[in-house]
């Protein structure tokens, strides 16, 4: 699947009137569901970082999961996408089960997370990062790699994919530039660019704004956007910033100690009781308390 279809191959964009009839309860079912979790449950020693009964992800659109320090949600990710593995529990994404199938190949099924850039990688160019994304997937197929022509013809085609993707997050002016003298901006677009290398369906990012200069939030917010609006991709984001998430998302599914205590469209998170003490620890708040302050305070605590 290209990042910037034809029109030919045009991407259906999904109504985001869809989910005005889904109850707000945690575990509700979705018009069209693109990931179903059931059970999955992840423990460490005595500690249950994870433990989802049920939840499923609307396609198309973009659901962001919140909940305080240590409720679970990289965790969450890194089990949707293979990078770990649940003590019990099953998953599907877009029909196919997902039990005990590695990250790479989850990635080929189209649900991919996204990384931040480490040491070895910000020594890579920009255009080196892009293409090692691309290659990761495909290197592995047999016939290319002991067939020179058809590996040329493969990397030709990662170069030009990588172009466009750099093109669409404007980064082509960096693309010779080292990954690491980008700044907090710039290279979230990076991390965002090399996850759609493998062309996804639904990309999964984590805290896609932090370390972002609050000048460049707001263009940041609008290639997520673009994601969904233009390449009819579903978005999941993990994010501590309220405004973020009450400005991108059409649907919030909050998690505390590894379960799912809440879902529902983001209006009716900030204020609902249960996710409020959750955020407070458990006890009582004084009053009304918002959401955006309790996690703003918090941010300013890590
Ligand atoms: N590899 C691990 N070994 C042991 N405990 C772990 C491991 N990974 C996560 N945990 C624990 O699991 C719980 C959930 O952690 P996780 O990082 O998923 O939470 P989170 O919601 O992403 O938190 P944050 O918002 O602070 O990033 C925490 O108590 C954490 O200490």
């Amino acid at each position: 699947m290209p990042a910037d279809k034809t029109a030919a191959t045009r991407p259906t964009i999904v109504d985001r009137r869809i989910l005005d009839d889904v109850a707000p309860e945690p575990g509700v079912a979705k018009p069209d569901p693109v990931l179903i979790v059931d059970g999955v449950r992840r423990s460490f020693g005595g500690l249950t970082a994870v433990d989802v009964q049920h939840l499923e992800i609307q396609r198309g659109l973009i659901t962001a999961l919140i909940g305080p320090n240590g409720a679970g949600k990289t965790t969450f990710f890194n089990l949707m996408t293979g990078f770990d593995s649940p003590t019990d529990g099953t998953w599907s994404f877009d029909g196919h089960d997902l039990g005990g199938v590695p990250a790479h190949k989850v990635a080929q099924y189209g649900m991919v997370r996204t990384f931040q850039l480490t040491k070895s990688l910000n020594r890579m160019s920009v255009i080196e990062n892009m293409r090692l994304a691309g290659t990761g997937q495909t290197g592995e197929r047999f016939l290319p790699a002991i067939i020179p022509g058809m590996w040329k013809k493969q990397e030709a085609e990662i170069t030009e994919r990588a172009d466009e993707l750099l093109a669409r997050f404007k980064l082509d002016a960096k693309r010779e530039d080292l990954a690491g003298t980008l700044s907090g901006g710039q290279r979230k677009l990076l991390e965002m660019a090399r996850a759609l290398m493998v062309g996804p369906e639904l990309v999964c990012l984590d805290e896609p704004m932090a370390g972002v200069n609050p000048a460049l939030v707001q263009s940041l917010l609008g290639h997520v956007k673009s994601l969904r609006d233009e390449l009819g991709m579903t978005v999941v984001f993990v994010e501590h910033d309220m405004d973020v998430v009450m400005d991108i998302s059409d649907w919030v599914v909050v998690m505390a100690e590894g379960r799912v205590i809440a879902e529902g469209p983001p209006a009716s998170i900030g204020t609902n009781e249960t996710v409020i003490r959750a955020y407070l620890g458990g006890s009582e708040g004084e009053g009304e308390v918002a959401l955006s302050d309790i996690e703003a305070e918090q941010e300013d605590q890590r």
